[in-house]
């Protein structure tokens, strides 16, 4: 469970986040909104990159703004780049290896590596570098890192775009199967609606850094000012 309580985010005269309060308990959450609306700033706030000057987040009742944002990772939080950050030098597994050696006890990194990769299915590509890597192969890669070693929040900014249709339907699969099989929330920002409508129950729509609707996605998706806000745009 997320809840952010009062938050706001100040860059000059900006408030890409302005007094937002939230409470998100679904296994697999929505963060959808116009540009600019403050979503990928909420994920820096989660994830450790933005401080707010004001309001708290708990993650599953601990407090994440004290902490540092390694301290973040390894309470769980993981978190995949609207680009994706596969390094071209290491392999499929080195990729996670480094990650898994700053949340696995020593000794059990291996298992972590593997057990992220069966579940993407790139077992097969392990030995391969990055480079030689296709684009559903490194959102697959990066999947496997918000896997690896206990994650308990997976924050996704964009985890499907330029993917086919098919690579989006395996990949979106796999994002529901994380809350079972790792205990761990997912939230996912993206634009397309279709992706939020398919899989998440729950969604927040942010608009001018304040909550515009939260709740059920479909009532949230049927709401006339979330409509609104989109412009039309589904
Ligand atoms: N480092 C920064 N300094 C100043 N302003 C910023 C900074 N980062 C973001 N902003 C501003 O904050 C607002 C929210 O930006 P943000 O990237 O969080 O929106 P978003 O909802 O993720 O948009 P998009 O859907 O286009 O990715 C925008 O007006 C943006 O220009």
């Amino acid at each position: 469970m997320i809840k952010i309580d009062n938050l706001i985010v100040q860059f000059g005269g900006v408030r890409p986040i302005n007094e937002l309060s939230a409470v998100l308990t679904a296994p697999v959450a929505g963060l959808i909104g116009p540009n600019g609306a403050g979503k990928t700033t909420l994920l820096n706030v989660l994830s450790g990159f933005v401080k707010p000057i004001q309001g708290s987040v708990l993650l599953d009742e601990r407090a994440l703004l004290p902490m540092t944002p390694l301290q973040r990772v390894r309470a769980g939080l993981r978190r995949s780049f609207q680009t994706e950050q596969v390094v071209e030098d290491l392999t499929v597994a080195g990729n996670i290896a480094a990650i898994a050696d700053h949340v696995v006890g020593t000794g059990h990194c291996s298992r972590a590596v593997d057990q992220a990769l069966a579940f993407v299915g790139l077992m097969s590509i392990a030995d391969r570098l990055g480079q030689s890597l296709n684009l559903f192969q490194r959102r697959l890669v990066e999947l496997a890192k918000c896997v690896t070693g206990e994650p308990k929040l997976i924050l996704l900014d964009e985890p499907a775009a330029g993917l086919t249709e098919e690579e989006g339907k395996a990949f979106r699969e796999l994002v529901l199967r994380i809350p079972s099989e790792f205990r761990a929330q997912v939230l996912i920002i993206d634009h397309d609606v279709d992706l939020i409508r398919s899989i998440c129950s729950e969604t927040m729509v942010l608009d001018y850094g304040k909550l515009l609707a939260l709740g059920a996605t479909h009532t949230v998706l049927a709401d006339p000012n979330v409509r609104r806000a989109y412009l039309g745009e589904f």
